[in-house]
């Protein structure tokens, strides 16, 4: 087998990324086709002006007549014509940038969707934000500044170039060439390096801004523990080590626009120097040096773009990871929905929850091992287990954020693999203790999976968990906009809001996955009381590990490291001495 380096490895992904960039956005081709042409023409005027002006001051100064009316009317022209020209093309090159980024941003969402919750919790959630914003943004360097400067970069000296030898001197015009061609290598040949650079620069800049963020976040840990003075070192370190990374870019940057610059000088001295002690004709050697000057602007448009192109294509690297990644889990095919137009059914029914054989790895590790269990339909139900013992595991098959790697999980009697997802996340709602308001009002978060809920439904889940005051008492009562996040809200009233949110949908199973944890003891009992009241009959898995408060003709199941290790009420599982009996000798050991 061919061994393949690192080095074509990342040529190879980077041509690649170029190809997938250009087929996600190929009908946009046409304008970014008339932005380079606008260019082009453009840079050519720039020549153009130079070289009339030089040669309208030769003639002037051979036949003493002075044509500057003329001379200055044709400029004019030119340098109209030219700015029009410059203008099209930023228009053109931008729009196609920003309608590609829009297109970009469409497909990133489109495919995040189905990889939706497991591939966007936590860290990962994180990740995803970064690359919807600032990577899309890099992008737009490959579409706005790429394609046209690197045509015209080509094109402009060639054109200028077979001009001068034609109608100037070819043995002049041939001397720029060896320039020509090493001021387009130079910010190629050292882009590698300016891009390390700049990656050290905002590697750097992340640093900081996380240490900042963590020490706003954390104020009150930083504090209460008296670690102020370390924490000011870490930033004094982070911001060092940026402005080491950014003194060490800066100098690359410097040499590499010196070297840009000398090469570009020494080609108009060795034109001047040749042409001279050659003893070509002055107007030769005049309109050689004009188109000399007159292309450091076209030549050096390589420079601006050669090292935010790595930028952007790795950042176009990061997004395709993410587009390209298979989703969670597979939609049920071609089960359509109707629309939810009205209010939901009055009377759900209340159907059985079972895992059959289910088995589920979190990468390598086996987190749930041949679990069969059957919650009946109608009942109150609990899963019991430690820590880290795979309860949410259980209720995240439930709802599909995964499937199974062997085994089903039906509902009512239906595996849920084969019901549309829409369906399924309509009829089973799970609150957890870590619920998230969105930034809006009470009502809107209330209202967010039954938009259509009369005032008086909203009153009766809000009372049914205790917090019809407390929305009674805010500034504006439900239209009160809350700010994103728990900031305005405790832990309590925050999962009672969830709560509220989840009856309101009037859901077939409500799952409560340490839904209640952060109430008191006497609250919880009255939320779970009047749960009882407004769905009897109705299917309720709560998920545990305060065994103490369960009743005792309540159905528990007690999982253990990933196994269903008893199942039976309360009572009875109180009496066997087994796992739920040390669980509840761990939460209550009086
Ligand atoms: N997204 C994930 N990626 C990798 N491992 C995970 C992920 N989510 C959970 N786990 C692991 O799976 C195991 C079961 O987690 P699960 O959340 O189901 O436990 P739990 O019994 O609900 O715990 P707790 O009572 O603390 O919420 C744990 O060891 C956990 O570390």
């Amino acid at each position: 087998m061919k061994a393949v380096g690192p080095d074509s490895t990342q040529g190879a992904s980077r041509r690649s990324t170029m190809r997938w960039l250009v087929s996600q956005t190929r009908t946009l081709l046409a304008p970014l086709v008339l932005s380079a042409l606008a260019r082009i023409v453009s840079q050519l005027l720039g020549v153009g002006l130079l070289v009339v002006t030089a040669s309208a001051l030769l003639a002037a100064a051979a036949s003493a007549q002075s044509h500057a009316l003329r001379l200055a009317a044709v400029l004019v022209v030119m340098a109209l014509a030219k700015a029009g020209l410059r203008y099209a093309e930023h228009y053109a090159g931008h729009w196609v940038a920003f309608t590609s980024l829009q297109r970009l941003r469409e497909l990133f969402f489109a495919r995040l969707i189905p990889q939706a919750p497991a591939a966007t919790k936590g860290r990962a959630g994180a990740v995803l934000t970064e690359t919807a914003t600032r990577d899309i943004d890099r992008i737009e360097v490959f579409f706005a500044h790429t394609f046209p400067p690197a045509v015209s970069a080509l094109v402009v000296p060639a054109v200028v170039l077979l001009w001068l030898g034609t109608a100037a001197d070819a043995a002049l015009a041939w001397l720029l060439v060896p320039f020509v061609v090493l001021a387009l290598l130079l910010p190629l040949l050292s882009a590698r390096t300016v891009w390390t650079a700049a990656d050290s620069v905002a590697e750097g800049r992340g640093q900081v801004a996380a240490h900042v963020g963590d020490d706003v976040a954390g104020v009150r840990e930083v504090l209460h523990t008296g670690a102020e003075e370390a924490r000011l070192a870490g930033l004094d370190s982070a911001g060092r080590a940026l402005t080491r990374a950014r003194s060490h870019s800066g100098r690359i940057e410097g040499v590499r626009a010196g070297l840009l610059e000398l090469v570009q000088t020494a080609a108009v001295l060795t034109v001047l120097v040749t042409g001279v002690a050659n003893g070509a004709e002055a107007e030769a050697v005049v309109l050689t040096l004009a188109a000399a000057v007159g292309l450091r602007g076209p030549v050096s448009g390589v420079d601006g773009f050669a090292a935010g192109l790595d930028s952007a294509l790795a950042s176009a690297q990061r997004l395709r990871r993410i587009v390209e990644a298979p989703p969670a889990v597979v939609d049920a095919a071609g089960a359509a929905l109707p629309a939810r137009t009205g209010p939901p059914a009055a009377r759900p029914a209340a159907p059985t929850v079972e895992f059959r054989g289910v088995t589920f790895r979190h990468g390598p590790r086996e987190v749930l091992h041949d679990v069969d269990l059957v919650l009946p339909g109608g009942e109150w139900s609990y899963v019991a287990g430690v820590s880290g013992s795979g309860k949410s595991t259980l209720a995240s098959l439930l709802l599909r954020d995964w499937d199974p790697e062997t085994g089903a999980v039906l509902l009512g009697g239906e595996d849920v693999s084969g019901l549309p997802l829409e369906q399924l996340r309509s009829r089973v709602a799970i609150v957890d203790q870590r619920p998230t308001l969105l930034a809006d009002t009470v009502d809107a978060n209330l209202r967010l999976a039954a938009p259509h809920a009369d005032p008086a439904q909203v009153q009766t889940v809000l009372a049914a968990v205790g917090l019809e005051e407390w929305a009674a008492e805010l500034p504006d009562g439900l239209a009160t906009v809350l700010a994103a996040g728990r900031s305005q809200v405790s832990g309590g009233q925050l999962q009672r809001l969830a709560l509220a949110r989840a009856l309101l949908a009037q859901p077939e199973v409500l799952v409560l996955d340490e839904a209640l944890s952060q109430l008191d003891a006497d609250t919880a009992a009255h939320v779970r009381e009047q749960l009882h009241r407004l769905r009897p009959g109705a299917t309720t898995v709560e998920i545990t590990h305060r065994v103490d408060l369960v009743e005792p003709s309540a159905r528990v199941a007690v999982i253990d490291a990933g196994r269903l290790v008893e199942t039976g009420t309360a009572a009875e599982l109180r009496s066997r001495g087994g796992a739920f009996a040390r669980l509840l000798a761990r939460t209550a050991p009086a």
